[in-house]
């Protein structure tokens, strides 16, 4: 907590600033600086009771103060820091919050010839087109992101009173470079600006007559709400970070060009192509931004069934291998069927970032330019695989093999998930993995300047991340590397090389790789994913009176572990259509209302429903009797602690679930009512959903955003299907 905070320009930014800092207790006191011009202003904080007091005079306002945040617009910044010169305390907090990072360093380095240790520059990424301290909010910065851009000569306990300073206003804390943050804050937010002020001053000139404002609906208000922002502040801004917005601004006339081209040469098709990538493109960024800012929460009612038809999203294990093997490849992979989650989208992003040209998706298309074996590129940045366990873990044994650094990272459960059953085995093939204390992401893979050495491993748990990783790892190295399993695991990996003339030998529980040659590029139709099915396997067969086909379902037989557990509970369920696609057994799945039983589940099992867990135990606590799961530890490493999570969450609902070290004992009865938490992990959101089909109560589900990692779509399609279930923003 400060003594004193004093914010220099109590505009929307500061005031907001000071109510939020006020309300969270961050400080005791806070004074404002401003200029004569601004002195209604002032008086208007003072009187809101925003400020305890304001001074015209900069040493008076600053006097005292702990902590002193520059809110003033970025081009009035390198004046303010040659009055505040005088007053400059080693001991104080600085920050300032402007939208451009480059100009306001730049200006503290030139005055101080180097910059301050106690100045953290920051942006909180939270603004209104309105000014003034009129608009300012207590909340404004709640589940807002705040940017910091810390130099080297920033001081480490002052990042750290920055960062606990601006999470007490409710904000989460992000670090950037400078130069990045320009360059991303140029397209993001500066181009935009510039582009709703041109086409506001464009039509307002041409209207005259005011015909255009007068009939212009919606869209032009969505569109130009910007414009309606302070210009001295986006003056400001513009002229701070001019360098990187003019190569924009040429970027973006030559898009509209282009275009323009289409409309002369009547391409409806290509229009079409250019506005349909636009749409999805949008989405994803939507899905992501949810992801980052809202907290989503399913409310579904009790009772309903399941009827109909329904293909579910591509299968996720299959849409990541098929962007990993098709850069790899020589020539040009299409994929159809491609899963547009989160997670498959990390994975296809890392590869972009590695400079293979894909395009796509575009309602499950996906087109992949292969580079070769040794065609990526080094990353600029640091690669984030969000939730997706298996980007990680597949990536770690391909980029153990390439020259280049890189460093992978992600999300809050991915960066606690273990990653030593697969730095342990690629550092006995020669490989370079640095990683936390505990093992665990952020992991740097150091460029290797000669190939690795094929090994021999016997693999201590069944896991087809770390099979694939070792075989992705043994494309670069010298000679056989072959790897044993204790249990069959899914195969996709090798089944996709053999579909890219680069078979792997298969021997009883042994699978081996060695480099052939190049891998050929080849076509990918991705079957639905039968982890995604298996809610509706287990949704049709507890709610009375359902009859639903799944079609095109995946149902290779490393995969199918739920629909033999469903049968021995007596489910009825029936393959229909089975034909092979692309190497993989796929078939239209027919399931109806059954009366469940408890079982053992056999430990055989295990790995081939691994997934599939987490609505097998709703399917348990529908049945009759007791149903025991035992050899299932794995599932405590998942997105989640899937056993406790699970065993928490049915206990609420009123099931007798008791979690043991590597399983589940679950007395089957009534399901009530109540909220879950499902701990960001996508399976247990959805299987939570699933369970309301026998709840007596409305179930509500928090923290749901991340269903979209792997089925974009849940929630409108098991409406459709007639499941009771909404969603909302938390
Ligand atoms: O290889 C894959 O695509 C996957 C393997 C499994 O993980 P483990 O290898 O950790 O069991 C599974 O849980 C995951 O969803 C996908
Ligand atoms: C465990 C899962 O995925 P990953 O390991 O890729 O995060 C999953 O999808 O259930």
């Amino acid at each position: 907590m400060f003594n004193k905070l004093c914010i220099i320009g109590v505009g929307l930014i500061g005031g907001s600033v000071a109510r939020a800092a006020r309300e969270n207790n961050l400080c005791t006191t806070i004074s404002a600086y401003g200029r004569e011009q601004e002195l209604d202003n002032l008086q208007q904080a003072l009187a809101l009771k925003v400020v305890d007091s304001y001074s015209l005079d900069l040493g008076e306002a600053v006097a005292d103060a702990d902590c002193v945040i520059i809110a003033t617009p970025v081009g009035a910044m390198p004046d303010i820091f040659k009055q505040l010169e005088p007053y400059w305390s080693d001991n104080v907090l600085y920050m300032d919050a402007g939208s451009t990072k480059g100009s306001v360093v730049t200006a503290l380095s030139e005055l101080f010839s180097g910059m301050p240790a106690n100045f953290v520059p920051a942006h909180p990424i939270a603004g209104a087109e309105k000014s003034g301290v009129d608009a300012s909010l207590v909340d404004l910065f709640e589940g807002k992101r705040v940017i910091f851009t810390p130099c080297v000569q920033t001081g480490d306990n002052f990042i750290q009173q920055a960062t606990r300073f601006w999470q007490g206003l409710g904000s989460t804390v992000s670090y950037m470079q400078i130069e990045q943050h320009d360059a991303v804050l140029a397209a993001t937010s500066h181009l935009p600006h510039i582009m709703a002020f041109a086409l506001v001053d464009l039509l307002g000139r041409k209207d005259e007559q005011g015909d255009i404002f007068k009939y212009a609906a919606g869209g032009f208000k969505d569109f130009t709400r910007i414009a309606s922002s302070d210009p001295t502040m986006w003056v400001d801004i513009c002229m701070a970070n001019k360098q990187h917005i003019i190569p924009l601004i040429e970027q973006f006339c030559s898009e509209l060009d282009d275009v323009k081209q289409m409309l002369q040469g009547s391409q409806a098709q290509a229009l079409h192509n250019t506005f349909t990538y636009a749409r999805n493109a949008r989405q994803r960024f939507l899905d992501q931004h949810n992801n980052m800012t809202q907290s989503i929460i399913f409310t579904v009612q009790p009772g309903g069934h399941l009827q109909g038809e329904v293909r579910v999203p591509g299968d996720k294990s299959i849409s990541h291998r098929s962007i990993m093997l098709g850069s790899l490849a020589e020539g040009v992979t299409h994929v159809t069927g491609f899963l547009e989650g989160d997670d498959a989208l990390a994975t296809l992003r890392a590869f972009q970032a590695m400079g293979v040209q894909i395009e796509g998706p575009v309602d499950g298309k996906v087109t992949i330019h292969g580079v070769g074996l040794d065609g990526l590129q080094a990353p600029k940045e640091p690669i984030y695989l969000g939730n997706s366990g298996t980007s990680m873990r597949l990536l770690c044994g391909l980029l153990a093999g390439q020259k280049f650094d890189a460093v992978l990272t992600g999300d809050k459960s991915l960066s606690g998930r273990p990653m030593r059953r697969v730095i342990d085995p690629l550092s006995k093939m020669g490989a370079i993995i640095e990683s936390t204390e505990n093992g665990t992401a952020p992991l740097t893979i150091r460029g290797q300047s000669g190939a690795l050495q094929g090994i021999h491993y016997d693999m201590p748990i069944a896991s087809a991340q770390v099979k694939s990783c070792l075989l992705l790892a043994g494309l670069y190295a010298q000679g056989e590397t072959s790897v044993t399993e204790p249990a069959p695991t899914r195969d996709h990996t090798e089944r996709m090389l053999s579909g890219f003339a680069h078979p792997v030998k298969q021997k009883g529980n042994q699978v081996t790789i060695s480099r052939l040659g190049p891998l050929k590029a080849t076509d990918i139709e991705v079957p639905s994913d039968i982890s995604s099915a298996a809610f509706f396997l287990v949704g049709a067969s507890i709610a009375a009176n359902s009859d639903l086909t799944l079609k095109h379902v995946g149902i290779n037989p490393t995969r199918t572990g739920v629909i033999n557990i469903l049968q021995l509970m007596g489910a009825n369920i029936e393959l229909l259509n089975q034909c092979t696609v692309g190497g993989e057994p796929v078939a239209d799945i027919r399931v109806r209302s059954a009366t469940l039983k408890g079982i053992v589940i056999p430990e055989e099992f295990v790995a081939l429903a691994i997934d599939e867990f987490p609505v097998l135990f709703v399917a348990a606590a529908c049945a009759e009797g007791t149903t025991i799961l035992t050899g299932a530890k794995e599932l405590r490493v998942k997105e989640s602690d899937r056993i406790q999570v699970m065993a928490d969450g049915l206990q609420i609902l009123g099931v007798d679930a008791q979690p043991t070290e590597d399983g589940m004992v679950i007395q089957g009865g009534k399901i009530g009512g109540g909220t879950v938490v499902s701990h960001g992990d996508h399976r247990i959101a959805m299987s939570f959903a699933m369970a309301a089909l026998r709840a007596s109560e409305t179930i509500i589900i928090d923290d749901c955003a991340n269903v979209n990692t792997s089925f974009p779509g849940f929630v409108t399609l098991t409406a459709q299907l007639g499941l009771n279930i909404g969603s909302k923003e938390a």
